[in-house]
């Protein structure tokens, strides 16, 4: 196998369309309401038709969620109010319905896909449709040790890049990404600090059940532990993955940029998501264009992290859980922005000349699309 170089990501990943962003406008401006009217839905309409690369937008048809698991093993310093270990259970109870987003997507509609990468669990007690691509059990305890050697890191990332390629081959039109785990965001607030060049404190938040004041020191200072280990290899982004990411940041890494190639737009959900794309811009500056933040989860490195790449959240809704269900509440504002940018029609015509070059303001010619 070819070795990675994640340089290649800063050619392959191109902008969405701005001309056809610029035809969306154009169809916007002849609709019976005036543009900006439809507030965000309008950006977000447009958006969509410029990922897409058609006016009018298509809808939204075979949305997923993609979820990926692990465990960190720094969750046994007490840092989270799940038992450390727990994300297979999760999974578990994910794929058996009794889960937040497994309530939202069966009420959507939407599949729910999970990847095992880093699950403290025996497999064999796994439902059978999560996807394996485990490099190990649980990643390292990253305020003392790493979390992935570099070769488990590359094939986190590789595994990352594989199922976004299915996803594009298989015909999804939009993924909803998010994470199940344990410790999660405490690694997230180190790689959002590391990024940032900001202290600990700044993005130690509450974590998924919020957690109590001395659970909220121990998670501190273990970033400011790991922010220690981090600073050296700030430069070279899959080594800040292996040395205090993990196998589930490192595949949405790979997941994400592999998408932006593809040209397949992502939701983000929440703040692990948010640290894996702020890791992603690093490695290619152009991808963040692809990405869409659907929600404000409240935790203070999230807000930090899209803050950096320009993305402002859709909704605020204090929603804490991860899994990809505040990411999945803004499904139906994406299905109805592309609702309204296709399917509102258009004004009449104000005078009824005939259309001869003459009548038709050139400058407005050269910008309204064939859409036939
Ligand atoms: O989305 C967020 O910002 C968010 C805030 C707190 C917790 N979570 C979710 O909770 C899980 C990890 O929480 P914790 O407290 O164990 O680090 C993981 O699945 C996260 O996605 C997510
Ligand atoms: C308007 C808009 C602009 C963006 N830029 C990057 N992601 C985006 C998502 C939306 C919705």
């Amino acid at each position: 196998m070819s070795s990675l170089n994640l340089d290649d990501f800063t050619d392959l990943i191109e902008r969405p369309d701005g001309g056809v962003r610029r035809d969306a406008e154009a169809r916007r401006e002849r609709q019976v309401v005036p543009p900006g009217s439809l507030g965000r839905l309008d950006d977000l309409g447009e958006w969509l038709a410029a990922a897409q690369s058609a006016v009018p937008v298509r809808p939204v048809e075979r949305p997923r969620v993609v979820l990926f698991a692990g465990d960190h093993g720094v969750a046994e310093l007490g840092v989270s109010a799940r038992p450390a270990g727990g994300a297979g259970e999760l999974v578990r109870q994910v794929l058996e319905g009794g889960r937040p987003v497994s309530v939202l997507a069966r009420r959507l509609g939407v599949p729910v896909r999970i990847v095992d990468m880093a699950l403290d669990c025996d497999p064999e007690s796994l439902p059978e449709d999560v996807v394996r691509h485990r490099v190990r059990r649980g990643s390292g305890r990253i305020d003392v040790e790493d979390a992935l050697t570099l070769q488990e890191a590359e094939a986190a990332f590789r595994a990352g890049v594989a199922v976004a390629d299915e996803e594009a081959d298989s015909g999804t039109d939009l993924v909803v990404l998010g994470d199940v785990s344990v410790g999660g965001t405490t690694v997230a607030g180190v790689l959002v600090a590391a990024l940032c060049g900001v202290d600990a404190s700044v993005v130690t938040g509450r974590g998924g059940l919020a957690i109590d004041d001395l659970a909220w020191m121990r998670k501190c200072a273990a970033i400011r532990d790991a922010l220690r280990r981090a600073r050296p290899v700030l430069g070279d982004q899959l080594q800040l993955l292996a040395t205090v990411g993990g196998a589930d940041f490192a595949a949405m890494t790979g997941f994400l940029l592999q998408s932006a190639v593809r040209k397949l737009p992502v939701v983000l959900d929440g703040v692990v998501t948010a640290a894996c794309a702020l890791v992603g811009q690093r490695i290619a500056f152009r991808a963040p264009d692809w990405w869409l933040a659907a929600h404000d989860s409240g935790e203070p490195g999230q807000a930090k992290a899209l803050d950096r790449m320009a993305l402002e959240p859709l909704l605020t809704q204090g929603v804490t859980v991860g899994e990809g269900a505040g990411g999945l509440l803004a499904l139906p504002l994406v299905q109805a922005a592309a609702a309204l940018a296709a399917e509102l029609p258009e004004k009449p015509k104000e005078s009824e000349e005939p259309e001869t070059a003459e009548a038709t303001d050139a400058s407005e010619a050269s910008e309204v699309p064939s859409e036939q």
